[in-house]
């Protein structure tokens, strides 16, 4: 059943029935008139969604009515019939903002799809208006993105964090938004205007990170020939956000948690203590606790870094967002490649919705750029995603389990099947399942 209300014009007694019972049958409301002047009449006070029209009649021709209704009601979507010799005037139509023509012999099919592709551009535009508003209402928010509880818990901590010096230990997937979230901190702290130097702790080498961090003495190794100061130092009286925190040896962990002790460190190559006021930021997407327990990394830095902990939620656990961000990458991306693209069609938007997003935000991110820069009818469809999206689309899976499965046996299952969903992810299976991290481990 068609819910859209659909207005049939045409002077052609005969052919208005015609298409009257074509349209009944298609399951859409219909209204008709015999004329312009009594479609106008109609508009004026009833809720229209689409109107067919023929382009030639005696009292109000098909033209005058659409340049009527784009004033009276700009969101109705209208489609001229059109006579052969009048092909050109049909075309002028669609200038003034038709959404197509038909010309007459009418074929069922085509008639059908094109009301159908119209009323689904009208859904579209409403649903992009309503997303557009969302996105502006946000745009105090900065670039953070997301309506969902999770991600708004995690807004509202940062809010919270934010104005003190206190450490803030970011834990979530890769491409989840730690960054994002460590840069709002730093936004809204008194550190604002002092520097915000970011290291990834994963992309430099284990030897090059220390004197990355702390800096070196000349000819504290060789290669060393003249001083240089490291990240810590370029920090000061700012912040610095260590990302990929779980990477470090354990002879940089040992310096880091001086820093944070006591606020000092030498230079390599050096005994001169070296004072800093820097406050850290600190991200990860392992799970620190367990290579706590593995002996990678020192419990007493785990807890100076871990004063607050907010966790950046993976998108599948917050797939309302997706519209959202989606709309929001369409938006940034349509502008930087200068494209005109109205929207994402409604199954697009499913298929996001259902897919598992094991690269988070940032693959999200990458798709729609893609999908904008392959675009080539206005609106992301299909055939802008990557081959096998849709195929490779996770539902939020099922478990069936027979009737008189005992309860230890669906617990059990439960956990594996969310772990398996979760890539092994038991921190966020245990926020799935709503028990304590600690359960999921003593379950396994
Ligand atoms: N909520 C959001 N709203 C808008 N953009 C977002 C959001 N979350 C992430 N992004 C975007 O997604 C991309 C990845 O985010 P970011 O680099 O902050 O993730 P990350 O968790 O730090 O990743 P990694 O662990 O791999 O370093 C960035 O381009 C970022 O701007």
């Amino acid at each position: 059943m068609n819910t859209a209300r659909i207005l049939l014009v045409d002077d052609e007694i005969a052919h208005l029935k015609t298409l009257e019972k074509l349209f009944a049958k298609e399951g859409y409301e219909v209204l008709s008139a015999e004329g312009g002047t009594s479609a106008l009449e109609i508009l004026r006070q009833e809720p229209v969604n689409l109107v067919i029209t023929d382009l030639m009649m005696p009292d109000l021709g098909g033209m005058e009515l659409l340049k009527l209704i784009k004033t009276i009601r700009p969101e109705c979507e209208v489609i001229l019939m059109t006579a052969f010799g009048t092909v050109e005037r049909a075309v002028q139509g669609m200038k003034e903002g038709a959404y197509d023509f038909i010309t007459k012999p009418i074929k069922r099919a085509t008639i059908v799809k094109s009301a159908a592709q119209a009323l689904e551009r009208q859904a579209l535009v409403a649903e992009n208006r309503v997303l557009k508003a969302q996105i502006a209402e946000l745009k105090n928010e900065r670039t953070i993105v997301g309506q969902s509880p999770p991600i708004l818990k995690a807004i509202s901590l940062v809010k919270q964090v934010a104005p003190s010096d206190v450490t803030v230990l970011l834990t979530g997937e890769s491409g989840t938004g730690k960054e994002l979230l460590a840069r709002m901190i730093v936004e809204r702290s008194q550190r604002e205007k002092k520097p915000f130097i970011t290291v990834n702790c994963a992309a430099l080498p284990e030897s090059i990170l220390e004197s990355e961090l702390f800096g070196y003495e000349k000819g504290a190794f060789t290669g060393a020939n003249q001083r240089r100061i490291g990240r810590f130092e370029a920090a000061s009286g700012g912040t610095i956000f260590l990302d990929e925190i779980g990477e470090l040896s354990p002879a940089v962990q040992v310096k880091l948690l001086r820093v944070l002790q006591e606020g000092e460190f030498e230079r390599l190559g050096s005994n001169q203590r070296i004072e800093v006021d820097v406050r850290v930021i600190a991200a990860t997407n392992r799970d620190l606790e367990e290579e706590m327990r593995t002996g990678n990394f020192r419990d007493d830095l785990y807890w100076r870094l871990n004063v607050v902990n907010i966790h950046a939620p993976a998108l599948r656990a917050r797939t309302d967002d997706v519209p959202l961000l989606a709309q929001h990458f369409l938006a940034i991306y349509a502008k930087k490649n200068r494209r005109q693209i109205q929207g994402i069609r409604a199954e697009v938007m499913e298929t996001l919705r259902n897919y598992s997003w094991p690269g988070n935000v940032r693959e999200l991110e990458n798709l729609i750029e893609r999908a904008v820069v392959l675009d080539r009818d206005g609106i992301v469809g299909e055939d802008d995603l990557p081959d096998g999206l849709s195929t490779t689309t996770k539902n939020p899976q099922h478990l069936s389990v027979p009737l008189g499965t005992t309860l230890e046996e669906i617990e059990r299952r439960v956990i594996e099947e969310t772990l398996k969903m979760t890539g092994n992810d038991k921190k966020l299976t245990a926020k799935l399942l709503g028990v304590a991290t600690r359960t999921i481990y003593r379950k396994i």
